[in-house]
This record gives C-alpha cells, structure tokens and sequence, in this order.
C-alpha cells in the first residue's frame, strides 16, 4: 500500500503561472479570465488559434508553455447507452478514464479520476489492482472537466473514477481551479468527492471545502472484515473518519453519503445490514447520512472470486435499512457493459491489448 501524506507544497497550477506570466508582461487582469473562456467556447486548446486574444499574449503563451493548454489529450472513447467513456494520455504515455453519464433528464455527471492507478489496494477494485502509477497533477485534473465542457454542458462532477483523491495533494488546487469565478465557476455543491477513507485529507476537504460533497465508501461495519476488503482501514479507521464527518454535519447541516458496495456471500447479509443501520443510528446527525448501495460490478485484475448479489438481495438490504429508519438507496449505475461502471476503470493497464500510441490523436468510437 502507498501513502502519501502531502509531503510538499504542490506546484503551482497553469492558472497560476500563466496568471504571473501575464502580470509580468503588463497584461490588464482581465486577461486570464478572457483566455479561459476562449479557450472553454472554441474548442481548442491551442494558443495559435485563441484569436481572442493579442497575438503578442499568443506568442508569449507558447514561448512559456509550449503550444497547449491541456495536458491531457483524448485518444479513444467508447459510447454506449446514456454513458461515455473517454481514455485519457499525456505526453509521458500516463492513462487515465474518464466516464461522462447522461440521465433521462437530461442531467449530465463526469466521473473523473485523479490518479492513474491507486495505491491503497481495495480487493474488489480493477483500479486497485493496477497500483499506483503516479497522481495526477491539478492541472491534468481540471482537463479532464475542460474537455467535456468543450463538447457540451457538464452538471456535475464526481471524484470517483481511477484514484482516491483525497490521498493526492492535488486535488485541492483542482477543486480551487474548478471552483474559481474565472476559470471553470462550478458550484461545490455540484462537486463529489468520494473517498475510501483518507482521514488527513478528509480532515483537509470538509476544512477547505466545506460545500463540496462527500461520500465514504464503508463497504462493512465490521472492522476486521472491513480492513480484508479496504486495507486502509489499519491505518484510518472507518470510526475516526466517521468522527470527522459528524462534526461537518453538525456544521454545515449538509447531507453526507456513506457509500456500500453490496458483494454477494461476503457483506450483503441481513446482520451486516443491522450493523450497518447501528452505525448510522448512533451518529448525532442520523438523518444527515444517506446510504448509497452499489451492487458489485465484475472488475478486470481482482483476485478473489467476487460476485454480485441477486436484485432480490439487494432489495432486502435496502428494506433492513429503510425499516430501521436509515435514508438508503441503490447508485444508479452506467456502463458495465463498457467496463465504465464503479470499480472497473484501468485505463487499460490491466488489457493484454498493447497501450494506445502516444501520439494518436483521433478519436475511434465504438458502440458498446
Ligand atoms: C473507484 S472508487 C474511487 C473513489 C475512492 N477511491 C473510493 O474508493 O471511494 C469509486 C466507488 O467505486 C466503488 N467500487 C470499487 N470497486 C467496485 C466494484 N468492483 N463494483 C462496484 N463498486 C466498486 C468504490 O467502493 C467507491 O465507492
Ligand atoms: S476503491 Fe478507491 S481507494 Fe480502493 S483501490 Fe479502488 S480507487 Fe483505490
């Protein structure tokens, strides 16, 4: 297992240096801004062809920082029904997925990831299974949203693809780019963070960011069967996080997801959803903690045999919690058929294909 505990101040963003860059060449302060929303409306992310702005900012621009703004670059996406999955590149071969869900709504969701791999080994995740390759930067972070909002609206936005985010001290300048008035302005109550139990940068995010969404994936009430499934529970135990949690309820008032991924014969018995409702039951706040369940979905590289319960199981747990007054409901879900769901993300780390070539920029689609 890798842990990280923000061992360095994180380098600056690209909003930040380009920020300076433009004050130094006397450029009004208008200038950032002005260039984020070129560069969000053309659909591009090339200096040369931002005529939005003076030809010497342009120049000035690619001198810095090379021809691009983004560091990510699209080189494959899958459609299929109300879902997208997009596999991301940047210049040293790094992948990562993202999956943009659309609901019959109308309502669009980007699940976006933060790390290519992860390191806290989660038995029952593909994304566990390929380790931690490296964090992504704030920036590779923010360009995952800035693609998809190049291609259309995107309403809200989930931290819970490839990586936990709150173990990746760049989550935080990410979330303050995607929330600044002049860069992306996003709400944080359209924002997600889902974390597996990160307690320090949990601690950081209800601080730092009090109006952003969290959700704790709890997946047992049971400590030792607990740390066999998350073995982060060793170190961060579910009750200390949960402890952080009671006392950002009682502050905000803002509703908190606990998130349980139902496997069938191993955590999805009527005594694991008794406990389960204890736990909630015995907060301050009961009411402020909603219980999201999420069926097992097949994923690539996992060891043990896992499977997911029957629809009827499943809805015996939901009934066990919702008779003992817990406010709990089934994720729904997207794209299992394209290994898009929870859980299955490898950015084809886990594939017996060979990786995609780097320099690849045209996007094939295929209908899944
Ligand atoms: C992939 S994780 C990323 C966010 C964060 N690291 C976490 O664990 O909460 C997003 C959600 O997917 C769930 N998940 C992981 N593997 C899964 C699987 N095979 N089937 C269903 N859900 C899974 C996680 O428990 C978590 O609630
Ligand atoms: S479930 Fe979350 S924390 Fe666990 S291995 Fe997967 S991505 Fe990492």
């Amino acid at each position: 297992m890798c842990i990280q505990l923000f061992p360095n101040p994180p380098p600056r963003t690209r909003y930040a240096a380009i920020a300076e860059l433009l004050s130094s060449l006397g450029e009004p302060a208008y200038r950032l801004s002005q260039l984020v929303r070129a560069v969000h409306r053309t659909g591009t992310t090339e200096y040369a062809q931002l005529s939005a702005l003076p030809r010497r900012v342009r120049s000035s621009l690619i001198e810095a920082f090379g021809p691009t703004f983004a560091d990510l670059r699209p080189i494959a996406r899958q459609s299929g029904d109300q879902v997208e999955k997009t596999l991301f590149e940047n210049d040293n071969g790094a992948r990562i997925e993202t999956v943009l869900a659309r609901y019959r709504t109308g309502w669009t969701s980007l699940c976006l990831s933060t790390q290519v791999g992860c390191g806290l080994g989660c038995t029952f995740c593909a994304t566990g299974a390929v380790g931690l390759v490296r964090n992504l930067s704030a920036d590779e972070i923010c360009d995952q949203v800035l693609y998809h909002q190049q291609q259309g609206p995107v309403d809200s936005i989930a931290f819970m693809g490839m990586g936990e985010a709150l173990a990746n001290p760049h989550t935080f300048p990410a979330l303050d780019v995607l929330t600044h008035p002049d860069y992306f302005g996003l709400s944080p109550r359209r924002i997600t963070v889902s974390t597996v139990g990160f307690a320090p940068g949990l601690q950081r995010l209800v601080d730092s960011h009090p109006q952003v969404n969290v959700t704790l994936s709890v997946h047992s009430p049971f400590p030792a069967e607990r740390s066999t499934l998350i073995p982060l529970e060793g170190r961060f135990p579910l009750a200390s996080c949960l402890a952080i949690l009671d006392q950002h309820v009682a502050e905000t008032r803002r509703k908190t997801y606990l998130a349980y991924l139902l496997i069938d014969g191993v955590n999805d018995s009527p005594a694991h959803a008794t406990a389960l409702a204890s736990l909630v039951n015995s907060r301050d706040q009961p009411r402020l903690f909603h219980v999201s369940v999420i069926p097992y979905n097949d994923a690539v590289g996992v060891t043990p045999a896992y499977r997911r319960p029957s629809a009827a199981r499943v809805a015996e747990f939901l009934r066990t919690l919702r008779s003992a007054n817990v406010r709990a409901t089934q994720r729904q879900q997207f794209g299992g058929a394209l290994d898009a769901a929870c859980g299955q993300l490898h950015a084809q780390y886990l594939s017996s294909a060979p990786a995609p070539a780097a320099d690849r920029r045209r996007l094939p689609i295929t209908a899944g």
